[in-house]
Parts: structure tokens; sequence; C-alpha cells
């Protein structure tokens, strides 16, 4: 029987539903919660996500700001542009968007950000946070997205073999850490890994976070394996695909998030609610 799919649109929709809720209850308490999204120069893919984050924002009643930038931005103006978000009361998350041109220091322009504002969960405090399971912080918004569609279908994980593939900051090392903080036996591994198929096949939950098409093969899934794919590549015909070849390991998953309409629209989802839980917070409700 094929896998099961999980489905990120359908669940972010209902998960939307309740953010509204709570960005109305905060409005009527007199505090209206409110992201503010950096975009600094003009990659096209940007464009379209930024777009999508500022309209899930009007659909949720939460107040939004966009900043577009020039691309020839200097690293001074941007710090500067932080600093005055950071500053301002009617912003409760604040982020910007990746990748960056290439003459800015991404990791010190994250650090600028304010770590009660820093809704994408980039910031080392919130990296921190979710590492030693201290209260603060927030969890980044991919791998967060992952998990709540782990816990839609009921996964336990709890004595489980999770294996992640990708070690980045901002979606395999966090993955594995909340993996691991729900019990999971947890192996991570990367570009270096030898035999990543003897590995990937002891996985009861697999997740793909590395960039590259068909990475993940039938053979190198356990059968009845859940599957999880953080890819967003583009094939050759240019479609949207992910790390996992979907055809094939669906006919041995039981569980498996499709590219598009899995984990990409939780990744908004969750910044959503991680903005409501900064302007909880600053209304001292958390
Ligand atoms: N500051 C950040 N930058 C980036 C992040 C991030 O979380 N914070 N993640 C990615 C891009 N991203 C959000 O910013 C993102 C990517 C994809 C999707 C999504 O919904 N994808 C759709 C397909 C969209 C399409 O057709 O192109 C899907 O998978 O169904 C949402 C958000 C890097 N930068």
């Amino acid at each position: 029987m094929p896998a099961q799919l999980i489905d990120g649109l359908a669940l972010s929709k209902k998960l939307r539903l309740q953010i509204a809720q709570q960005a109305q209850a905060l409005s009527e308490q007199g505090l209206r919660p409110g992201l503010a999204v950096v975009l600094v120069g003009e990659d096209p893919a940007s464009q379209v996500y930024v777009r999508n984050k500022i309209k899930a924002c009007e659909e949720a009643g939460i107040h939004s700001v966009l900043q577009k930038l020039p691309a020839q931005t200097s690293q001074q103006e941007l710090l500067e542009h932080i600093a005055a978000l950071n500053a301002d009361a009617s912003i409760h998350g604040i982020l910007v968007q990746l990748p960056l041109p290439k003459h800015l220091d991404a990791d010190a322009v994250i650090e600028a950000i304010a770590p009660e504002k820093d809704v994408d969960g980039f910031h080392i405090a919130s990296a921190g946070a979710l590492m030693t399971g201290l209260p603060g912080g927030f969890w980044p918004c991919t791998p967060h997205g992952c998990l709540q569609m782990l816990d839609a279908i009921g996964c336990e994980l709890r004595g489980k073999h999770a294996v992640v593939v990708g070690r980045s900051n901002i979606v395999g090392k966090p993955m594995a850490m909340m993996l691991l903080a729900r019990s999971a036996t947890v192996t991570i591994c990367h570009s270096a890994t030898a035999d990543l198929g003897a590995i990937t096949r002891q996985a009861d939950v697999l997740v793909a976070a590395v960039g590259k098409e068909k990475l993940i093969t039938r053979e190198m899934v356990k059968p009845g394996a859940v599957v999880i794919d953080v890819g967003m590549n583009r094939n050759a015909q240019g479609k949207l695909c992910g790390d996992v070849d979907f055809e094939q390991v669906q006919q041995v998953a039981s569980w498996i998030t499709p590219v598009p309409g899995g984990v990409g629209p939780m990744t908004i989802t969750m910044l959503l609610a991680n903005t409501i839980e900064s302007a909880q917070r600053a209304a001292g409700k958390k």
C-alpha cells in the first residue's frame, strides 16, 4: 500500500485559523501582534517567500511591515534598520530573509536582532534555549513545522530511531535537537557520512534536508518509515521537487510529505505562531 500523504497545506490551514483567533484575542486586549520582514536585494525566490509571509500575516490579522532594501545596502545600513525595529514596540517579530547578498555577514545580522524578537529562531540565544531545553528563544520554523506534522499523524517519537540528513543551523541541527527533546534516538548524516543508505535504512523517521534532488531513493528507506522531505529543488524541467524520490519512496514509506505542499507551507505557519508567542510574551501572558 502506498504511503499516506502528510498534507502541509491542510495542516497549515487548520493551524492558521487558531493563530488568527489568538491574534484577534491579543488585538482585543490592545496588543496587535506585529512582524517586520526585511528583504535585501531582488532574489526572485525570496521575493515570493516574503510576499507569502506578508499575505499570511494579513490573513491572520497580524500587523506586518515589509522593508525592501537595495542589493547594495551596506552592513552598517542593515544593522541600523534592525536597531530601529528592535526599538519599535509595535513589532514583536523581526526576520531577515535569507540568503543575503554575498557582501553581507548574515551571522552578524542575525545576532543583531533582539533575541526576544527572533521569530525565525536563528539567533544564538534561540539555538542555546533549544539545545539546553531552557525557557526562552524561539524554535526555527521549518524543523518546528516538521515536528508539528509528525504530531499531526500521531507519530510517537520516544525510543524511535530518527535520522536527519543535513546539518544546517536552520534545519538539520535544530531538527535533531527537537527530535532528541522528544526522546528519539537521533543520528545526523551529512556530506561526509560513509554509506548513507546503511544509516537511513535504520530510520523509523527520516528527515531529508540537504537540497539535492532524489538523494533519498527507495532502497534507502526502511519499509513503514515516516519520511519528511525538507528539500526544495528545481529539477531539469524547472519543476519544484524535494530531496526524496517521491514516486519510488511512497511505495515503501508509511507516511510521506509531498513537495510542494508539505513542509514549505508549515514554515510560514510556524513563523506566524512564533510571532503570536512573542506578542504574548510581551504582554506578559507567557
Ligand atoms: N529568514 C528566513 N529565510 C529563509 C527561510 C526562513 O525560514 N527564514 N526559509 C527558506 C525560504 N522560506 C521561507 O523563508 C520558504 C520556502 C518555501 C516555502 C513554501 O511554502 N514552499 C512551497 C512551494 C513554493 C513555490 O512554489 O516556490 C511548498 O513547499 O509547497 C515557504 C517558505 C529560505 N530562507
